[in-house]
């Protein structure tokens, strides 16, 4: 227990002197408050917290007010929450009963790190281009070059992003590929704004792209095109 915490203080020691990283979240992430409760399970975790920097409260305020006249939607994100697209996904299990097991124990993964340490975003819908925008600030949980955030964890949020796109558009799918170009390198805690789309649908095919671009657009970090297929419900998945 002792040895634990010395290790969180450490680890709290080492973020807090590098340059380039996000302030850690002024609460304890490691309070009871934070534990794995139903309270956080069935909250929006995509809603404003205290690791948010200025930037990605900036944009979510933008994207909120675009969003007054109904053209734009934003989309809630729990950890783990029973919804009619998770109901959905039941009829491609052929054991309904270990898959319910499976999923009471289920996490969103870019929703299974602690506030501020690894995925924070929020997306949005413009319902009348049919796109999704994803802001996103990389914690300090996701490094990979030092100062940088890990290929893996870009890739993540692509998914994430595209998946959205895809599930909104034609309900579930998943991705069959993912191509991705990493331009740039992007700063730990640096906010980043996804714009993903749909290209063209064939069939159960949907193709799609997106690109992460720096909050003043200058830079485009990565590039994405992607095919997700339109699941088959006459097909089990397992
Ligand atoms: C369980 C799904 C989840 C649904 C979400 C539910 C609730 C949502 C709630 C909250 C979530 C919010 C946001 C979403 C966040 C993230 C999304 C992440 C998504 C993922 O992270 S997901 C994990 C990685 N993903 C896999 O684990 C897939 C493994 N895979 C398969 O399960 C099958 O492979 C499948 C189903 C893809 C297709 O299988 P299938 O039997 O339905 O279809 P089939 O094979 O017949 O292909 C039909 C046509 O696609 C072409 N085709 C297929 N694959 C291709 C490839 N790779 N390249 C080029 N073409 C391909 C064929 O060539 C044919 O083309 P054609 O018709 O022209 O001949």
């Amino acid at each position: 227990m002792l040895r634990s915490c010395v290790s969180r203080l450490r680890t709290l020691a080492v973020l807090r002197g590098q340059p380039g990283v996000a302030p850690l979240p002024a609460k304890d992430p490691w309070s009871p408050r934070r534990s794995f409760s139903s309270e956080v399970i069935h909250m929006d975790l995509s809603l404003p917290n205290p690791s948010w920097n200025e930037d990605m409260r900036l944009l979510f305020d933008q994207f909120m007010k675009k969003s007054e006249d109904g053209s734009w939607k934003h989309l809630p994100s729990y950890k783990s929450k029973f919804t009619q697209r998770t109901e959905d996904i039941k009829i491609y299990f052929p054991d309904a009963k270990l898959m319910k097991e499976k999923l009471s124990q289920a996490q969103l993964f870019p929703r299974s790190l602690e506030e501020g340490l690894g995925f924070e975003y929020a997306m949005f819908h413009n319902c009348v281009e049919d796109r999704i925008v994803c802001i996103f600030q990389g914690g300090p949980y996701l490094q990979g070059a030092p100062g940088f955030l890990h290929g893996g964890a870009i890739a993540t949020m692509i998914d994430a992003t595209l998946g959205a796109c895809a599930i909104v558009a034609v309900g579930v799918a998943m991705t069959a590929s993912l191509n991705i170009s990493f331009k740039r390198p992007i700063p730990l805690g640096s906010v980043v704004v996804i714009n993903s789309q749909v290209d063209k649908v064939e069939g159960r095919k949907l193709f799609l792209s997106c690109n992460i671009r720096s909050v003043d657009e200058k830079t485009v970090y990565s590039e994405a095109t992607s095919l997700f297929v339109k699941l088959d419900p006459k097909t089990r998945l397992t």
